[in-house]
């Protein structure tokens, strides 16, 4: 009885592989088959590395998408394309190439693919929109721009937003730093916290008490999101996976609709009460609600009772400049959803960019302690004790070259976010087909050894003329170029300058004794590119006068 039962195992085992086996190599046939076909119609599309079927290139990326892209280009040229699973991707390598497409042919590069990940529920049931993932057109271009308008309007690149928001927060993270007495720390989630802090007060006008339950659950769950967003890239580009029950799937369903409801309690503002900011000031949020709706219910009662002499409420300097208010159509851009989408878009762009390059920052000046003494030296003798201000950036061209080497040298959005084309493009005697997928690889800029000579050695000189001033080279383009380039660049330049010039006049970062260097070719592209773990020690260094 026993044999007949493993035989009959057996054979229902080998039954079930040999039917796998059967079914795989089918999809494999259709699959080339299919391939081969949209190679046909594709056929001008430039060369490339040849992919596995189904997969494509994806198994060839490894850890490091930007460093294998960027060798390609070596043997296939500045424009090539690969295939991801089944996604045919444009890749655009070296400044002219780039600045060509999304400068010159700025509209024809300025779409967002349609990828799983994109598709977060602000997007697909709620049918907001925002900015980051969304496809180009008019409404996009206004939504930027207003948004980009009201950072200026909200102080950032001016000292008053530095005194409302910077300085409470700074101060709060100098005393959590001087806490650790200088034993060895991860720093990431005392930054983390910090640097969301500053985006919460931006955008909500409030900020939250550090390990606060609530706090520390909402950061986890954007944590948690970067993750899932690494972990279903593969379903991005082969999207029958997304119909399969696969929990990881209904995982990111279920944190990235939690993430959606609590911006939304904070947009209505349910839960302000209990965090307020005692250096309260006017955000995103609180502008939307009484400008923007103000103006809103002017323009609805203008077209029941239009008056002669009827003076418009002042709704802000930065809707009324240019006198171009009369073709601003509101609805299709400040609906109230699109407003939250867009306040989504700020807080899960804002933080990790800004807190993962002050963390590679921090490691180069522990490994290169004299860069760090030369930063310290020319903070303290133009500041001595003082706050550092964003007013003293051309005082201190040193620290500046210093953050401009820390974002050239390991910078954390190595392939920008992907883009697609609006249009069928002649782009380098090819034609690159409407909706396909664009990768900027703007590694290879920063990385170009014409362009930065010995481009791995982290050498803030390279930043300054013979005058010691810092010099703003056209490749540098940490924030990307054209009509999809970083909308809070002035915020982010704004942080990292008050952040990083505050804790080097504060503190020395080193490695823990005995810790050796972390190895930097494992850090790894997440959603960002982040250093390998590793621990410092940030020492006190005490008052200077
Ligand atoms: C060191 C910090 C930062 C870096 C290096 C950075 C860099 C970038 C890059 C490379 C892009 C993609 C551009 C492209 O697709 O061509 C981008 C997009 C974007 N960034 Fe930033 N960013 C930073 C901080 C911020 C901050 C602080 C905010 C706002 C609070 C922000 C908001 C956005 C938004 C909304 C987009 C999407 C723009 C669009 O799709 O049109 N970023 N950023």
């Amino acid at each position: 009885m026993g044999a007949l039962q493993t035989i009959c195992r057996q054979l229902i085992l080998y039954t079930s592989l040999r039917t796998v086996l059967v079914f795989t190599l089918v999809v494999m046939v259709i699959f080339m088959i299919f391939q081969t076909f949209r190679g046909k119609q594709r056929k001008n599309l430039p060369p490339g590395p040849w992919g596995l079927p189904i997969l494509g290139c994806l198994p060839y990326l490894g850890r490091d998408a930007h460093v294998v892209l960027t060798r390609w280009a070596k043997t296939y040229g500045d424009v090539y394309s690969v295939r991801f699973g089944t996604v045919p991707v444009v890749v655009l390598n070296g400044f002219g190439v780039i600045k060509e497409a999304l400068v010159k042919h700025g509209v024809d590069f300025a779409g967002r693919p349609d990828l799983f990940t994109f598709r977060t529920p602000h997007h697909r049931g709620l049918r907001y929109k925002g900015i980051l993932v969304e496809n180009y057109d008019r409404q996009l271009e206004e939504r930027r721009h207003y948004t980009m308008r009201l950072f200026r309007v909200l102080g950032v690149g001016r000292t008053n937003l530095e005194s409302a928001i910077f300085k409470s927060q700074l101060e709060v993270l100098m005393k959590d730093l001087t806490n650790t007495g200088g034993k060895a720390i991860d720093i990431f989630p005392i930054l983390r916290d910090s640097v969301a802090n500053i985006t919460l007060g931006i955008i909500f006008g409030f900020r939250l008490v550090h390990n606060d339950p609530q706090y520390e659950g909402i950061l986890d769950t954007v944590h948690k999101m970067y993750e899932l967003n690494t972990k279903l890239n593969v379903v991005n580009f082969v999207p029958f996976l997304e119909k399969l029950p696969l929990p990881v799937l209904k995982e990111f369903d279920e944190v990235s609709t939690r993430l959606v409801l609590q911006v939304i309690a904070w947009f209505k503002g349910q839960e302000n009460n209990k965090h307020v900011d005692s250096n309260h000031m006017k955000s995103f949020a609180n502008w939307y609600k009484t400008d923007v709706l103000k103006y809103k219910q002017y323009e609805m009662d203008e077209k029941v009772t239009l008056k002669e002499n009827d003076k418009k409420p002042a709704l802000n300097d930065s809707i009324q400049a240019n006198g171009q208010e009369k073709d601003v159509k509101l609805d299709s851009i400040f609906s109230e959803n699109q407003i939250i989408s867009v306040a989504i878009d700020l807080f899960m762009a804002g933080f990790e960019t800004v807190t993962t390059t002050l963390r590679w920052g921090f490691l180069y000046m522990a490994l290169h302690p004299e860069i760090q003494a030369k930063v310290q030296e020319e903070i303290d003798s133009n500041l001595g004790d003082q706050n550092p201000s964003i007013t003293d950036k051309g005082a201190l061209p040193y620290t500046e070259a210093t953050i401009m080497e820390i974002q050239r040298l390991n910078y954390v959005l190595p392939l920008a976010v992907p883009h697609s084309t609006t249009t069928d493009v002649e782009f380098h005697d090819y034609t690159i087909p409407k909706d396909t997928m664009v990768l900027v690889n703007l590694w290879s800029v920063m990385t170009d050894p014409v362009c930065w000579p010995n481009p791995d050695k982290f050498d803030p000189q390279r930043h300054l003329n013979e005058r010691g001033r810092t010099i703003r080279h056209d490749v540098f383009t940490p924030f990307s170029l054209g009509k999809r380039s970083c909308v809070g660049a002035a915020l982010a330049r704004m942080e990292l300058f008050l952040f990083f010039t505050s804790l080097m006049q504060k503190f020395t970062f080193r490695l823990p004794d005995g810790a050796s260097a972390p190895v930097f070719e494992e850090g790894t592209l997440a959603s960002t590119f982040s250093p390998p773990y590793h621990q410092l020690c940030v020492v006190s260094r005490g008052p200077k006068t």
